[in-house]
């Protein structure tokens, strides 16, 4: 299949007589089969999936240390089984102990048991033990569970008692699901879905998560690169066959009108304003304003509690304080600020900066302001440093209501042309509610998250900014295919072939040592 491929390259840079660059191009090309072979191999080499299967097994602490209810240790590797009989008692081995140990236990059943030391054969606890035999189970290895009471000195204990076995060793950081990752259980779209759904702190999150963990992404990814396959087979099948056959005119046209319908999809896929990215890891709000508008304590009613110092002094806050709040249902990472105005203060001077800097950054941003400071004068004043930094999508909050006796809603948000305006006390409560309420619905309809419409809005696909990167350089070569002439098949080819490359390296297909130290590095021990 390679040499076919290479003889191909050969043929073509005989073929063409054109000039230099072509003959080079097609040089190019053929390293790069070169290369893909490599890999290819690398991936299909069949003594690394035995070294993979001789490798050692792993223990660890599944669940938080501390006191409670129920710890499980997890044991995965070829001696998982070797571990079930050394620590593992089960009660029914102990009513016939003549037949004890003699076969496996029935695997996917939970059995009750003592957990004993291998060594001595001290009883260390009473628990529950449950046998996975692979591939059907979380690593697609041999896994043992063990169920026993959470207090420090068991786990301890048990975990000591693993160490004394030298087939065994304690596990890295996500290693488990790194296992169910080599062993095909999941793809790198799922592992990250796995992660985040651990992560999630709201039902937008929740949500998300349980989908790209349960596969949808992964399939809505394959699906794509499935189309840019057979876009290649239709080329290779015209490169196969040669110039000059009559297929040739109609079987381009076919490939290239299929790409041109996955590229456009793509396209649409990317300028989702990163929803996708923004609803997983938080919308980034920031809240501005003049010194003393009440910002931090809009902060403390937002979080429900006295997370930032609030005095009459303006110019409290200097640093930047940020908390992960719950707001409609949606995540957002609220950023309190410090009063933006001039001044001679060092400090403060850096605290404004630091403001600019997270208003910039924000996804969203809220002005408060403060109803009688605006209205002192008779007519509405607002500093030039302020209004500058508001648009049509700045949130709007009046703030200190109880100090004046009209609404002044209207006229404000029709002066600074603001969508979104809403006039509280945070002192007395006056409009606060209704101000949650609004905002939080603000935030669902600019994210698409409204619930009565969630059902018929559509997922974003795209929610880690990895997934983002390759999606663009299959766009790019996509495009590339393209603009790639018909007597040009050979580089056309080449083309597809990056743009399913950069397909696969979302799911992990493709050469992702790296990508993978990344993913699992954000785990945790037992995971
Ligand atoms: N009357 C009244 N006072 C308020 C209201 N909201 C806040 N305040 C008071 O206004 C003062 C300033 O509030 P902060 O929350 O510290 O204001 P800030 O915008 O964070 O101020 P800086 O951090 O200094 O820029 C405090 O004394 C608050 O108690 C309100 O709705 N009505
Ligand atoms: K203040
Ligand atoms: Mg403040």
């Amino acid at each position: 299949m390679i040499v076919h491929r290479l003889a191909r390259h050969f043929t073509a840079f005989r073929k063409s007589k054109r000039s230099f660059s072509i003959l080079s191009r097609h040089l190019d090309a053929a390293s790069t089969v070169f290369a893909s072979a490599a890999r290819l191999e690398r991936v299909e080499d069949p003594e690394l999936v035995l070294s993979d299967a001789q490798r050692r097994t792993i223990y660890a602490l599944s669940t938080p240390p501390g006191k409670a209810g129920v710890a499980v240790i997890r044991v995965s590797g070829p001696d998982a089984l070797r571990v079930w009989s050394c620590m593992v008692m089960a009660n029914s081995d102990a009513r016939s102990k003549d037949k004890a140990r003699e076969t496996d236990p029935e695997p996917w059943k939970m059995h009750r048991c003592k957990i004993i030391h291998p060594e001595s054969g001290e009883s260390l606890d009473d628990g529950l033990a449950v046998f996975f035999r692979g591939p059907k189970s979380f690593t697609t290895e041999d896994v043992v569970e063990m169920h026993i009471h959470s207090g420090r000195a068991i786990i301890a204990s048990i975990l000591s008692a693993l160490s004394r076995l030298s087939f065994c060793r304690p596990a890295e950081r996500g290693e488990f699901t790194r296992r169910a990752f080599e062993g095909g259980r999941l793809d790198l779209t799922q592992v990250e879905g796995l992660k985040d759904l651990i992560d999630a702190e709201t039902e937008s999150q929740r949500k998300a998560a349980l989908k790209a963990a349960g596969g949808t992404t992964r399939a809505r990814f394959e699906s794509m690169r499935d189309e840019i396959i057979k876009c290649l087979a239709l080329v290779e099948a015209l490169i196969d066959f040669g110039e000059g056959e009559e297929i040739e005119k109609g079987v381009y046209e076919l490939a290239r009108k299929r790409a041109l319908v996955l590229y456009h999809t793509i396209q649409h896929h990317l300028s989702d304003n990163r929803r996708g990215e923004i609803l997983r890891s938080g919308i980034r709000l920031a809240i501005f304003g003049p010194p003393n508008a009440g910002k931090s304590s809009l902060l403390n009613f937002l979080a429900q509690r006295e997370a930032a110092i609030v005095t009459p002094v303006p110019g409290t806050t200097r640093d930047i304080l940020e908390l992960s709040l719950d707001i409609g249902g949606l995540p957002v990472i609220v950023a309190d600020t410090a009063g933006l105005r001039h001044t001679d203060d060092v400090v403060e001077k850096i605290g404004v900066e630091r403001a600019r800097q997270t208003i910039d950054k924000s996804d969203v941003s809220l002005c408060v302001l403060s109803l009688p400071e605006l209205t002192l004068s008779g007519t509405i004043h607002i500093p030039p440093a302020i209004s500058s930094l508001i648009s049509e999508d700045t949130i709007l909050l009046l703030n200190k209501a109880d100090l004046v006796s009209a609404s002044h809603i209207n006229a404000i948000s029709k002066l600074l042309g603001v969508k979104h305006t809403w006039q509280v006390s945070l002192t007395s409560g006056e409009g606060t509610q209704a101000f949650l309420e609004g905002f939080g619905r603000a935030l669902q309809e600019r994210y698409d998250m409204l619930q009565e419409r969630v059902s018929e809005i559509e997922e974003p696909l795209i929610t880690h900014s990895r997934h983002r990167a390759h999606l663009e350089s299959a766009s790019k070569f996509l495009q590339a295919f393209l603009d790639t002439p018909a007597e040009d098949v050979v580089f056309g080819a080449e083309e597809l072939r990056y743009a399913a490359q950069a397909i696969g390296k979302i799911s992990g297909l493709i050469d992702v040592e790296d990508v993978l130290d990344a993913v699992f590095r954000d785990f945790c021990i037992g995971k």
